[in-house]
């Protein structure tokens, strides 16, 4: 295979669930542990996985959400791109806000979930999560550490 096609970005899925209270404002946000089993196992990441063939951004945030926390989602809003060289791959990463979801949370996969805000207090945190803390410390006006380690 040659170094372009190995390299080509898989396409990644990925759910940032935020709450809001009754006003609209954002507050706090969902992360999960890698289980076990996958690289980077233990560490911390939003929700979500790589499309299937013929899937959209949307079907298959839908479909992993639904497969590793239990949860029905309603629209996603797509929010940023961003694409991650990994030793292990180079993915592409959809990430969509959610703020419409039904269903009790279930650890399907053994993960451990947490809701977060700034600066994160769950570590360590993936290299794509970092970028994402960031992004929410522009919108949120956010000073310092996003996240420790
Ligand atoms: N889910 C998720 N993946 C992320 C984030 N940031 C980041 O760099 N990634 C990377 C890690 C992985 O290389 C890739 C996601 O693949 P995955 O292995 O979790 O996906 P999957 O559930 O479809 O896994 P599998 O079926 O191949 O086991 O994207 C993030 O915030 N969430």
């Amino acid at each position: 295979m040659s170094e372009a096609t190995e390299r080509t970005p898989v396409d990644v899925a990925v759910g940032v669930l935020i709450e809001r209270d009754a006003a609209g404002n954002e507050g706090r946000f969902l992360l999960t542990s890698r289980p076990e089993g996958k690289v980077y196992a233990g560490y911390w990441e939003f929700p979500g996985g790589k499309l299937e063939a013929g899937e959209s951004v949307h079907q298959a945030l839908a479909r992993e959400l639904h497969e590793e926390l239990g949860i029905t989602i309603g629209e996603s809003h797509a929010w940023r791109k961003l694409v991650m060289d990994y030793p292990h791959a180079r993915v592409r990463l959809h990430f969509c806000k959610v703020f419409d979801w039904q269903g009790e949370f279930q650890m399907r996969e053994q993960q451990t979930m947490a809701w977060e805000q700034l600066p994160v207090q769950s570590q360590p945190v993936l290299p794509g999560t970092i970028p994402v803390l960031e992004w929410f410390a522009q919108e949120r006006h956010h000073a310092g550490p996003t996240h420790h380690g």
